[in-house]
């Protein structure tokens, strides 16, 4: 038992940030064994926190609590993404954890999508690098055997939205200020082919078309008409919500609702699985055109001319 918890607390140490997907060692730090044991002995959770992550594991319950907490708005950069993805991988193969919630630790913003200055003037192998990571993040998240819950308590546009609608479940605070989609078209650039993939699984392919062409951002009542998320609560209850809807998938066989949610989502990750490199390869040469470059660039300036 001891033994055990040991090696599961090891596997849980916080990685120095914007580390790599390396695997981390679980024969570190014999010396700490017994007040490790006797901590872990005396606590029902666990924490850890990166720059731009954290989580919080309750191990009654299985279900960990992750973070995003990069002011002002969350964006996605490669830093956060790689955390992101090393932090989900921590839980997924930790045994004591069956679920996670994702939400934000920003106010009003779940997050903001890509990190718009890292597909802007810089080179090849940075955006063949970000687009890497972006996709990681995604066939992590999309690719879990946990349940996941995303507790949208804020905006989330493009990359934002792609990461709520990979989670099994989207619950969304209710506050007209708060927007959710794919808006890809409205910065001048095309949602690549595996969000179109996801968004149309999800909403079906109708209401998938008119959305990504016209780059909709809906709010949180219009998001729930066409089943972009699940439910619309009142804000203070986004995260008790999360919770009980957790609490209901919890009571299923993780066995039959893992190879279950596997059979459903197969197809799309072996889909960019197989393309994967082709699909940094297509992004590289995208991004790197001058009309798409100016087209993020005016598009940042307007953002900072709004915020002013
Ligand atoms: C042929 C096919 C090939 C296909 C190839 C693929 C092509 C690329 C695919 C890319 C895929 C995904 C794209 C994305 O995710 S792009 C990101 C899109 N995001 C947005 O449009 C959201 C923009 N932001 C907002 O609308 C608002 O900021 C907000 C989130 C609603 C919050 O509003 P606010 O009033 O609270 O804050 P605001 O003053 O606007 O912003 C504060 C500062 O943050 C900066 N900022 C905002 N968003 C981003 C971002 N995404 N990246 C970087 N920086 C961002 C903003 O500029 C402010 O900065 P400053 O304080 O003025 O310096």
């Amino acid at each position: 038992m001891i033994a055990t918890l040991l090696i599961q607390h090891e596997k849980l140490e916080q990685l120095p940030s914007g580390g790599t997907l390396s695997p981390y060692g679980v024969h570190q730090k014999h010396g700490q064994i017994t007040s490790q044991a006797l901590q872990l002995l005396s606590s029902q959770r666990r924490q850890f926190s990166n720059t731009y992550i954290s989580v919080k594991l309750d191990e009654t319950s299985g279900v960990a609590v992750m973070k995003l907490k990069r002011p002002p708005v969350n964006s996605l950069n490669m830093e956060l993404l790689t955390e992101f993805a090393i932090n989900l991988e921590k839980l997924e193969i930790d045994r004591g954890c069956r679920g996670v919630i994702l939400t934000s630790a920003v106010p009003r913003i779940f997050s903001a999508g890509l990190d718009i200055t890292e597909m802007c003037g810089k080179n090849a192998d940075h955006y063949g690098e970000f687009w890497r990571a972006v996709q990681e993040m995604w066939l992590k998240l999309y690719g879990s055997s946990m349940v996941t819950i995303a507790a949208i308590n804020g905006s989330s546009p493009a990359g934002g939205c792609l990461m709520a609608l990979s989670c099994d479940y989207r619950i969304i605070a209710n506050n007209k200020k708060y927007t959710i989609g794919l808006n890809e078209t409205q910065l001048g650039i095309v949602a690549p082919f595996w969000f179109k993939d996801i968004i149309t699984e999800v909403i079906g392919h109708r209401a998938a078309e008119r959305s990504l062409q016209l780059g909709m951002l809906y709010s949180p009542t219009d998001a729930l008409k066409i089943g972009l998320v699940d439910e619309v609560v009142a804000e203070d209850k986004v995260q008790s919500t999360a919770s009980a809807v957790m609490a209901q998938w919890l009571t299923l066989p993780d066995h039959a609702r893992q190879i279950t949610k596997s059979m459903m989502r197969k197809p799309s990750l072996d889909r960019l699985v197989t393309h994967r490199e082709a699909d940094i390869t297509n992004f590289v040469s995208y991004i790197t055109r001058d009309s798409i470059q100016k087209s993020l660039q005016m598009y940042m300036e307007m953002l900072k001319k709004k915020g002013r």
